[in-house]
């Protein structure tokens, strides 16, 4: 059964390039392997101008092809292995997406305390660190979130807020929706697309209407389960990490919608992809594709992070899934070791130097075959 997919919306004078319905035809696989905006034409907003110029500044999105009835067989098969975002469409999700209303929620896990972010303003910041942590029970939290004014508020009576589980002792143990909210679990198939082995953890993420989260990686492919409420995510390649700034595994480009170029000239070229999931729809995320989460509307998620590459690769010491694996983390020591050492040489001598060490890394280290 291939689900409908539905049209590319235009948002805010973006052109969304269509892949049309990808739902299973021979089209589709090439689609994926392909990497490339696809055909369709941009189909932008009257007075939008020219597609070139749009793509100069950045605002061509690609949409994230849609897949309808995608069993286990065909996930590892056929999308899988292509290592790009997906959404899957009609997925058999349990109980969850029927009960999951306000009040259901409230009273199915009660007043327990939960640890959340609180923003004042809708797009959370990193490095001004416009929001807070605070801690309240978990049925008094579900309703705030849910509501867009508040009568009892910590920074103001508009604030949103956002849940990101965690484990039992957050330094520790990673988060497993089983164990911190184990009366909702049971609302939830997850879809097993992955061996038991290779869990890594399961989240349950809750969000007020209009939060955005920064734009960031993880090291772990994800299944991310949108039970309730529709919400917009943008995406970018790992082979775009040049164009998109990170401070550790975040981008400083906040505002992906009116990127400032002046401080960010290099954004303009990194590929945006673009879905919007609504209440029922998955996203596969692979390890390393950046992310970026609009809440359009109230809404419920969990998901699921699990290992790619075998068990030892990754750090042990990594609760959230977003330490780089350890032979990563190492390359980077030794790299920041040489740098360290070409400071010893003048300017003109550094430069030359660090330009051999950067085509050495090119010839080495990069694949061929990015599309
Ligand atoms: O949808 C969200 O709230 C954030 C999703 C996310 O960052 C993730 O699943 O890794
Ligand atoms: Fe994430």
């Amino acid at each position: 059964m291939a689900a409908a997919v539905p049209p590319p919306v235009p948002q805010r004078g973006r052109s969304v390039r269509s892949t049309g319905n990808t739902g299973g035809s021979p089209r589709s696989a090439a689609a994926l392997r392909s990497g490339r905006p696809l055909p369709g034409g941009p189909g932008g907003p009257a007075g939008a101008g020219p597609a070139a110029s749009m793509a100069q500044r950045g605002q061509e999105a690609v949409a994230v092809p849609s897949l309808g009835g995608v069993g286990r067989e065909r996930f590892l098969q056929d999308v899988y292995p292509q290592r790009k975002p997906v959404v899957l469409k009609g997925m058999e999700l349990g109980s969850c997406t029927t009960k999951w209303t306000v009040d259901y929620l409230s009273q199915a896990e009660g007043s327990k305390e939960v640890k959340i972010h609180v923003s004042a303003v809708p797009q959370m910041d990193f490095l001004s660190k416009n929001f807070v942590y605070r801690t309240l029970p978990f049925n008094e939290f579900v309703q705030r979130a849910a509501e867009v004014k508040h009568k009892e508020y910590f920074l103001s009576e508009n604030e949103k807020y956002y849940l990101r589980s965690v484990g039992e002792d957050a330094r520790k143990d990673v988060a497993d929706i089983r164990k911190q909210f184990p009366v909702l679990a049971d609302d939830v198939q997850i879809p097993e697309y992955f061996d038991k082995e290779q869990f890594f953890s399961s989240v349950f993420r809750i969000s007020s209407a209009g939060l955005q989260l920064w734009t960031h990686y993880d090291v772990m492919d994800n299944l991310l389960i949108q039970v309730t409420g529709r919400k917009r995510v943008v995406l970018y390649s790992p082979q775009d990490v040049p164009y998109l700034y990170l401070s550790g595994t975040k981008s400083e480009v906040l505002d992906v919608d009116n990127p400032d170029f002046e401080k960010y000239p290099l954004f303009v070229k990194a590929k945006r992809y673009e879905c919007y999931l609504e209440a029922g729809d998955v996203l596969f995320i692979p390890a390393m594709w950046f992310h970026n989460v609009i809440s359009e509307e109230f809404g419920v998620a969990v998901n699921v992070f699990w290992k790619h590459l075998p068990a030892e690769c990754y750090d042990k010491s990594d609760t959230y899934g977003n330490k780089d694996p350890t032979a990563a983390s190492r390359a980077i020591q030794i790299l920041d070791r040489a740098l360290k050492t070409l400071e010893e040489l003048p300017e003109e001598y550094r430069d030359f130097y660090a330009r051999r060490m950067v085509s050495r890394i090119q010839e080495k280290a990069y694949r061929n075959d990015y599309g």
